[in-house]
């Protein structure tokens, strides 16, 4: 789930993909990267850290032009490093530079197949840097004396036949404009805008429509599935789809926890979907438990503030504001490594003592991952005096991996996978735990579009839409696994 933006304008682009990727910053923490087209050159600066300590005065005085992309990472495969950072470069043909949001599951054989069959180096272990090197192949094999939207679209259809996984992506062109598209699925969220000045109409797209709204363009609509976008250099679009016949399944994480809820994703507000999560929980409460005999609703800050204001009022109780969060301390479930995310927890929030002391609490989370959040936050409530801590998660158990662009490749690390949810209360320390169902949250999301069929849902059901062979699952858990960056960290 990193955050990618692009932009054809009029005037200098720089500063509007940095304002625009500072509103992405959720999306990724690790690192962040702008490319530029300045007449025949690409600029490019990247590097490790967060978006306001990659670009200094200097760095953003070079990146001219005004035809660029932007990237913050949050890494699904490969390293942190900073040569995984993004957008990548190839120089050939045209030149390319390339941000992808998502993560391919057959990267291994594609990555074989450039280098037998297309004569590719790759030379990191990003997913990335192998699709756009796809994406490059795709298009050197189109005519290459007057490349036209058609070739484009052709290579994006090769591109669309070969990859397989979550993939949302800007490309850069040199001399050409910019192409974005969305894997076939459309799992990865991508969203068109443009903006209309004295000298002419500029285009952006971006991963959310918060992007947009900072910057002053009007959102168009989502880029559709398996559909490419060009923007020519002097302004021209052009769309078609690219693949046909796949499921739209947009993924449900994105309205749970990973999307700003300013956003609006395939036409749904997030902030709405998390409402009706709020209201679902509420209602599955009142069945369950109809004299819950709970004091005070209590969000655990951030993500969960807008499912637990609606979770509370549905049930008539206080909602009170329990847990302050240190707005410094960035978010902790896509930090890379387990001890930096426990840490984090605590520096990260504090208990207001008084709100807990002698009452019966109900903990609202949007969702439980690992666990590191809830099990530390019991234990603060209790520690604050609570007499009974009750906890709820807006979004059902995560007991899959996710394979699609959130980092959480290993089902060893969910604390919910393979274990019942009375397992699962007794190792985080509830008094009683409390899950959402899939097919409320699958409503409260499609309530607000009712053309949305189906979504991705793998970390919570065990499918996925794209298939998958399991020994990729195997493979993830071995490669990505906090032990195992940790020991890829030591070296
Ligand atoms: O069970 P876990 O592994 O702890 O993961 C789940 C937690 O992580 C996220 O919070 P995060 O701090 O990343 O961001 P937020 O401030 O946006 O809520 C999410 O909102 C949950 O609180
Ligand atoms: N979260 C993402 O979208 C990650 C993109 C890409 N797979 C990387 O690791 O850099
Ligand atoms: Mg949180």
């Amino acid at each position: 789930m990193c955050g990618i933006i692009g932009i054809v304008g009029t005037t200098e682009v720089a500063s509007a993909l940095y304002d625009g990727l500072t509103v992405l910053q959720h999306r990724g923490q690790d690192a962040a990267g702008i490319a530029t087209v300045d007449g025949a050159r690409l600029r490019l600066h990247k590097g490790n850290g967060l978006v306001r300590d990659v670009f200094g005065q200097s760095a953003m005085s070079g990146l001219r032009g005004r035809i660029g992309i932007g990237h913050c990472r949050y890494p699904t495969a490969g390293s942190e490093g900073s040569a995984e950072a993004q957008p990548f470069y190839v120089n050939s043909p045209y030149g390319i530079a390339f941000a992808h949001n998502g993560n391919l599951v057959n990267t291994d054989a594609l990555r074989r197949e450039m280098f037998q069959d297309d004569r590719r180096h790759i030379n990191t272990d990003s997913d990335s840097e192998v699709l756009l090197n796809v994406l490059a192949h795709e298009l050197q094999i189109q005519d290459r004396m007057a490349l036209t939207p058609d070739h484009i679209f052709k290579a994006v259809a090769g591109v669309h036949a070969r990859a397989r996984g979550g993939y949302a992506c800007i490309a850069l062109l040199l001399g050409y404009g910019l192409i974005a598209f969305r894997d076939p699925n459309g799992i990865r969220p991508l969203v068109l805008g443009e903006r209309v000045n004295g000298e002419g109409r500029e285009y952006a797209v971006a991963s959310e429509s918060v992007a947009l709204d900072i910057l002053g363009f009007k959102r168009i609509r989502d880029v559709a599935p398996g559909e490419a976008v060009i923007i020519t250099d002097d302004g021209q679009l052009h769309t078609r789809r690219c693949a046909e016949g796949a499921p739209h399944t947009p993924c449900i994480f994105e309205y749970v926890y990973l999307a700003r809820p300013d956003s609006m994703i395939e036409d749904v507000s997030v902030y709405k979907a998390r409402l009706r999560m709020g209201e679902k929980l509420a209602a599955k409460i009142l069945r369950e438990r109809p004299d819950h005999g709970i004091d005070a609703v209590i969000p655990i800050p951030d993500t969960a503030r807008t499912a637990a204001s609606a979770l509370a009022g549905a049930l008539g109780v206080p909602f009170r504001e329990g847990f302050v969060k240190n707005r410094y301390i960035g978010r902790t479930f896509i930090m890379p490594g387990q001890g930096e995310r426990v840490k984090s927890v605590r520096r990260k929030l504090n208990a207001i003592d008084l709100e807990f002391r002698k009452k019966n609490v109900l903990l609202v989370d949007d969702s439980i991952v690992r666990g590191t959040t809830s099990k530390q936050i019991i234990q603060m409530a209790r520690d604050a005096g609570a007499r009974n801590v009750y906890f709820a998660s807006a979004a059902p158990p995560v007991r899959y991996p996710n394979v699609y662009g959130i980092d959480m490749p290993s089902a060893s690390e969910l604390v919910a996978a393979g274990h019942t949810e009375k397992e699962i209360e007794r190792t985080i320390g509830a008094d009683w735990l409390i899950y959402q169902d899939l097919k409320d949250l699958i409503w409260a999301v499609q309530d607000g579009n009712e053309e949305l069929k189906q979504f991705d849902t793998s970390c919570f059901s065990g499918e996925y839409v794209t298939g998958l062979d399991r020994s990729y699952l195997e493979q993830i858990e071995m490669l990505r696994s906090d032990d195992a960056k940790a020991a890829r960290r030591a070296g």
